[in-house]
């Protein structure tokens, strides 16, 4: 009798499959976003490859160049990380969207402003923390989308991907704050990227107003991302609910 209901059952999902219009261009969108996730992950995985190595060569040294040896594939990275807001926005993926925004955006102000902006900034050992962590996390999460393009899940990998941010987030945002702390006495010696506001005000706006104001930010913005990816773990990780009867 049971089985005879599941046959039934399995008929019936069949044919309400078969009445919804397939979107024909699903297989392209899911090709474009594995491709888009295999590049990220390879690039992420160069990086971190590349500064473990040179960390187990080098020690300690290997912090100081870390920006010299491996910036322009960050930049590279973080450049077509933009496409997850255009992803978002285009509904292309279910991803809220200020999560992404504060997410990219939250980076790229790091990476091509306060590092990429002043020489000086280059050499810091945090650059090393900053861009350990970024790829840490990110060599478990584009392969966890990348598998989810094709329909297959490692429950592993899910649980790292949703997992490996509690410890990283905190340890990310602290690594950045230092960065910008560490900018504020540089952007100020140098004027980089002041703003003087025209004649009859003659007033400069120094870019540590706007550093002060990121790191304020930087304890604001996060808790958006820590409670979705919460919500996502929950979700992910969570038991599964009983199917009602
Ligand atoms: C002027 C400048 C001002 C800027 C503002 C300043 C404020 C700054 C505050 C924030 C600063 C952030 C700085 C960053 C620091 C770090 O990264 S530290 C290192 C640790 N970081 C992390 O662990 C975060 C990693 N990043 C993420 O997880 C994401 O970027 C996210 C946006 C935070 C959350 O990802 P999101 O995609 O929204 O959630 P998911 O659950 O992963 O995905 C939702 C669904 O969408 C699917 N999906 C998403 N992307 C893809 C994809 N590329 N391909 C395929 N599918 C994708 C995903 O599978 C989910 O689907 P469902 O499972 O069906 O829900």
């Amino acid at each position: 009798m049971e089985l005879k209901a599941k046959e039934e059952e399995r008929i019936n999902k069949i044919n309400i499959e078969n009445r919804i219009p397939k979107d024909p261009f699903r297989h392209l969108k899911r090709g474009y976003l594995f491709m888009y996730n295999l590049v990220q992950f390879l690039g992420f995985s160069w990086i971190f490859v590349n500064m473990t190595v040179r960390l187990f060569m080098l020690g300690k040294d290997s912090f100081f160049d870390t920006f010299h040896t491996t910036a322009d594939m960050m930049y590279l990275c973080q450049t077509l990380a933009v496409m997850e807001i255009v992803n978002t926005l285009i509904g292309l993926i279910r991803a809220p969207l200020v999560p992404v925004l504060l997410q990219v955006f939250g980076r790229n102000f790091i990476l091509f402003l306060v590092l990429g902006g002043v020489e000086e900034m280059q050499s810091k050992a945090v650059v090393f923390f900053v861009f350990y962590i970024w790829s840490l996390v990110e060599i478990f999460r584009y392969p966890f989308y990348m598998l989810s393009c094709i329909d297959i899940e490692w429950k592993v990998l899910t649980w790292i991907r949703y997992s490996i941010w509690i410890p990283l987030y905190p340890l990310g945002i602290l690594a950045e704050a230092v960065t910008v702390i560490q900018a504020i006495p540089v952007f100020n010696s140098t004027g980089r990227f002041s703003f003087s506001l025209p004649s009859p005000l003659n007033f400069t706006i120094p870019f540590s107003v706007v550093l002060q104001l990121h790191l304020v930010a930087l304890f604001l913005g996060p808790f958006v991302n820590f409670r979705h990816l919460y919500k996502q773990r929950k979700r992910h990780l969570g038991p599964k609910k009983r199917k009602a009867h």
